[in-house]
């Protein structure tokens, strides 16, 4: 069990040893239930990643590489080009859950990348089984490492007494732990600053409501929970010192594509004149995409129409359910990752500190 210089005490996604599976807290019904899930089957952790029972980007790629190093045990042929195909028919189905987070593809390729290598060098099916295994296990600690260390880079930017806004959940529960934005706030809280947060609700899958309060509270973090709508005014009333939200995906240019109503706030924030960062692992980082590549994913509209799962609306009406939005980098102070706080320009200062080690 690898350890950490601060306690883990969330984790939505994890390896179980004893069966070579992998396991998740199921988001979807936190905070009122804590529901555990494990599974081998490349297709059920797929179905998760679509319906949110894990979510968010880090734990999304996270689960991918589990999920198929777990499928890579089970796989009964002994003819390694039959082995091959149906671990790449694995990471294919997980390849077309969601289209946004790079961290998904990322840790995708990586996945591939062994597999394809280890086929090649002519090793025996059961040495691919364990290189499988060992990159995923890789990718769910460098994970937990990321965060960590981008919580010790941001808590530096977090004044003593100061109250942070944050949108949707970048939390343990949408990483292998720890957290993102909120890795931030837990250095900062652990270091002793009396930090006090404002989450969003964030309509329509609530993932501030259900999952952020429920970390924060964990915690004894101090958070007050606001409508997705009082963003603005709060801010402009002055009761956000600095802003701290996560990201799916950042382009070369330092566009910061994030959940919906990031861009909203991030204007807010701006017009105030107070920080607004970033926090995301260099996974999160695509420096081969530009804004044009952007696919934002759209999702059942009924997620609008109800809320956790009753009707607000009449059934049939027209309703758009974009899961993200995009922040232009000019909004954007601070990118914070695990290898340092990048500052404007982002497409001259993204591709150094990717290149940091
Ligand atoms: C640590 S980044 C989490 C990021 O992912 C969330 O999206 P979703 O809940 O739809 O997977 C949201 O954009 C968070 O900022």
């Amino acid at each position: 069990m690898s350890s950490y210089p601060y306690p883990i005490k969330i984790r939505a996604v994890w390896w179980r040893e004893e069966d070579k599976s992998i396991c998740w807290i199921n988001t979807k019904e936190l905070p009122f239930k804590e529901e555990i899930i494990c599974s081998s089957d490349p297709g059920r952790v797929a179905k998760a990643i679509i319906e949110m029972e894990i979510r968010g980007a880090p734990a999304i790629g996270v689960a991918a590489a589990l999920a198929v190093a777990s499928y890579a045990n089970k796989v009964k042929t002994r003819d390694i080009d039959s082995f091959y195909r149906e671990v790449d028919s694995a990471i294919n189905i997980l390849w077309n859950t969601r289209p946004t987070a790079h961290n998904l593809f990322w840790a995708l390729r990586r996945m591939r990348k062994k597999l394809h290598e280890a086929v090649e060098k002519g090793v025996s099916i059961d040495e691919v089984v364990q290189i499988l295994e060992n990159e995923a296990k890789h990718i769910m600690d460098e994970d937990i490492r990321a965060n960590i260390g981008l919580g010790e880079y941001g808590a530096e930017l977090v004044p003593d007494n100061s109250t942070i806004l944050t949108h949707c959940n970048a939390g343990a529960l949408a990483t292998a732990a720890f957290g993102t934005a909120e890795g931030i706030m837990r250095v900062a809280w652990y270091k002793g600053k009396k930090i006090k947060v404002i989450a969003t609700e964030t309509r329509p899958v609530l993932q501030g409501a259900r999952l952020t309060v429920w970390e924060l509270v964990k915690e004894g973090i101090p958070v007050t929970l606001i409508t997705d709508n009082m963003a603005g005014y709060v801010i402009r009333k002055g009761l956000v010192d600095l802003v701290i939200v996560g990201a799916d995906r950042i382009t070369s240019e330092g566009y910061v594509v994030n959940k919906i109503g990031t861009y909203m706030i991030a204007l807010a924030a701006k017009r105030k004149g107070i920080p607004f960062y970033v926090a995301a692992p260099t996974s999160t980082i695509d420096l081969e995409s530009t804004i044009n590549d952007i696919v934002i994913e759209e999702r059942n509209p009924d997620e609008v129409r109800k809320v956790l799962g009753k009707p607000i609306t009449l059934p049939d009406v027209p309703a758009l359910n974009y899961a993200f939005d995009i922040t232009d980098p000019d909004l954007v102070t601070a990118i914070i990752t695990e290898k340092g706080v990048v500052k404007p320009p982002y497409r001259e200062n993204l591709p150094k500190i990717l290149k940091n080690n």
